[in-house]
């Protein structure tokens, strides 16, 4: 799990929240599986909205650019994001996302590795709405300032918390990666990491230089393209 803060600057939140306002909403149920039907509780905003496309491809243009995403989700496509609201006690229950979602232009597949979530309403203007992820190392709550994004295994099981007070407006996102493996793409992003931090010292040109080979040569026995 990742967190990616202010993702979105403040007037950058206020212009997607007030263009949102104007965007059709429907019931989340439209795009429930046979699973999730039984446990979603939400709206969201319909796909074939141009205004709601517009705003998801900007979106994504922006995630696909930041580097500490591209680091973590060493990404291969990212399917357009949807906005969705939660309020009334909405909800989504425990469930697991789908394995294989249609590509956006519904003619191909894709296959979900990893699943975003950016926080589009400031905490304090509503009560409930935690994202609660089991981490396999025990449950995590997020409940992120509006512009910050968690970045997270679709493997994970995971559910939204009834929203009490207020709503709870947010963005999400599946990403197909290079990498399909969690295990793999998380040292992948490890050593990146420490690959980036070594660029910093003059003294350790060799080892940046050898590092980064290693790097190419794991990343290219692992990517699936
Ligand atoms: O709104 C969220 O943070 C996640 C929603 C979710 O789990 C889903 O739509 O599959
Ligand atoms: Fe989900």
């Amino acid at each position: 799990m990742l967190i990616i803060s202010d993702l979105l600057d403040a007037s950058e939140v206020a212009a997607y929240r007030e263009a949102l306002t104007r965007a059709q909403w429907q019931d989340g149920l439209a795009t429930a599986g046979s699973v999730s039907q039984s446990v979603k509780q939400n709206e969201q905003v319909a796909s074939q909205c141009e205004l709601g496309q517009a705003l998801a491809d900007k979106l994504r243009q922006r995630l696909s650019q930041h580097p500490l995403f591209i680091s973590a989700a060493l990404p291969q496509s990212i399917l357009r994001p949807r906005f969705n609201r939660y309020r009334n006690n909405g909800h989504y229950g425990l469930h697991i996302d789908s394995a294989i979602m249609a590509s956006d232009d519904g003619k191909g597949l894709f296959r979900s590795d990893l699943s975003a979530t950016l926080f589009l309403s400031d905490p304090d203007s509503y009560s409930g709405g935690e994202l609660s992820i089991d981490t396999g190392f025990g449950v995590q709550e997020v409940k992120l300032p509006a512009g910050s994004l968690v970045l997270y295994a679709t493997s994970r099981w995971h559910q939204v918390e009834p929203v009490t007070a207020g709503e709870r407006v947010a963005a999400i996102c599946w990403i197909q990666s290079l990498v399909a493996a969690d295990t793999q793409r998380e040292l992948l992003f490890d050593l990146d990491q420490s690959i980036q931090r070594l660029q910093q010292l003059a003294e350790a040109r060799a080892e940046h230089r050898q590092l980064t080979g290693v790097y190419n040569n794991l990343l290219r026995q692992w990517a699936i393209t």
